[in-house]
């Protein structure tokens, strides 16, 4: 059988004092979506950090793509995280941000029209995302994220501010998603795509 694509063996986090996350094993092999989900402060953003590579474990192992997750291009260039909502570039137009991420990562997974039509932006596609609702700016973040190519999604409650049709078409998008997808999520509808793993 193959080696998972992310392995966590007895990953323990211990944050200002406290014990966040304790023993935790998780395996989540090739092609799989996985759902964190567990209540606030269950330690699932800590556990995506991990696997990032942003946040070292106390104890305990952490595999991704069968090495120890690392801050560099190599890396990098297999994952992507989509969390906290990016910067955006001043006087830049939503298109005009997929396209620098289409010049950036070589080998877009989709042309940015489809990325403006397939996150529903196509007629916002020359606003600045500033000039965006909430929903719109998440639509943008998941789509630059979904639009480069990778092997590998990590994703921080990604349902955040989307409304419920977009939640489902997202859902959709995920199960497209030809790599493997790791996700904190507070949506029963999108844990429901993939192997819940509760936390806490
Ligand atoms: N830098 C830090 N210093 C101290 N404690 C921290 C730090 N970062 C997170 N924590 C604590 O770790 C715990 C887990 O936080 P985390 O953000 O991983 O939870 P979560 O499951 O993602 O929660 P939510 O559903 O609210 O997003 C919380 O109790 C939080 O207060």
């Amino acid at each position: 059988m193959s080696e998972p694509v992310v392995e966590t063996i007895g990953l323990t986090v211990k944050l200002g004092g406290e014990t966040v996350l304790k023993d935790v094993d998780l395996k989540v092999r090739q092609g799989e979506i996985v759902a964190l989900t567990g209540v606030n402060g269950a330690g699932k953003s800590t556990l995506l950090r991990c696997l990032a590579g942003l946040q070292r474990p106390s104890g305990g192992e952490v595999r991704v793509l069968g090495r120890e997750p690392e801050d560099s291009p190599g890396f990098w260039r297999e994952v992507a995280v989509s969390g906290d909502e990016p910067s955006w570039y001043p006087g830049l137009s939503a298109a005009e941000h997929l396209e620098l991420m289409g010049t950036v990562h070589q080998g877009s997974r989709m042309s940015v029209a489809d990325a403006l039509e397939n996150f529903g932006l196509t007629a916002r596609a020359d606003s600045p995302p500033v000039n965006y609702s909430t929903g719109q700016r998440q639509r943008l973040t998941l789509a630059a994220a979904l639009m480069r190519p990778s092997s590998l999604l990590l994703l921080d409650e990604p349902e955040r501010g989307l409304d419920r049709d977009f939640r489902d078409r997202l859902g959709d998008l995920l199960c497209e998603y030809p790599g493997t997808v790791v996700m904190a999520t507070h949506s029963a509808e999108l844990a429901a795509r993939g192997r819940e793993v509760a936390l806490g």
